[in-house]
């Protein structure tokens, strides 16, 4: 896995090891032409309005894929079979509010059309992003995405 990536360093937290890991899944849902989904964050929730690939937080007993189905469904209507989640990158978090493990999955099949159930926006981008502010944590992904297109001469 690669290093703890801190986010907002200037603003205090405890220490690493007192503190619990929340795992998120996140999924990054691609277009047959290589964009991908950014959703906002809802008011009310940490760092609102910030852009990032949709996903959420696992429950407890649950694994990456159905957690990340059912977050699909919740938040977007999307219906998708776990079988098409593919796992990617694994980043670890450390954010003022939380330490969270973010299990990356790349997705590029799911039925449904898109529906903003939490009052979310939505952008199918492309490299380099359109959209600002990112949020800290989903910024890893787009030199990921980037070092693929490279290396597949794309
Ligand atoms: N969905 C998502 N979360 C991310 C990304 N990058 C990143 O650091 N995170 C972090 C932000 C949050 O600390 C955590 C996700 O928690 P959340 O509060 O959005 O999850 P949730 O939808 O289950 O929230 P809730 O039910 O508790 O309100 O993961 C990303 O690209 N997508």
């Amino acid at each position: 896995m690669a290093e703890v990536l801190k986010a907002d360093a200037h603003i205090q937290r405890e220490a690493l090891g007192e503190r619990p890991v929340v795992d998120v899944a996140v999924g990054v849902l691609l277009q047959p032409d290589d964009r991908f989904l950014l959703t906002s964050r809802p008011a009310g929730k940490v760092y609102a309005g910030y852009w990032e690939f949709p996903g959420g937080k696992l429950e407890a007993g649950e694994g990456v894929a159905d957690a990340l189905a059912r977050e699909l469904h919740e938040e977007l209507g999307l219906v998708i079979a776990p079988a098409d989640v593919q796992p990617w990158r694994e980043q670890l978090v450390d954010y003022p509010h939380a330490l969270v493990r973010l299990h990356f999955c790349k997705l590029r099949a799911w039925r449904g059309d898109l529906q903003m159930r939490e009052g979310q926006s939505f952008v199918w981008s492309g490299l380099p992003v359109s959209v600002s502010p990112l949020l800290p944590g989903a910024m890893p992904v787009l030199e990921w995405l980037q070092a693929e297109r490279l290396l597949l001469n794309k």
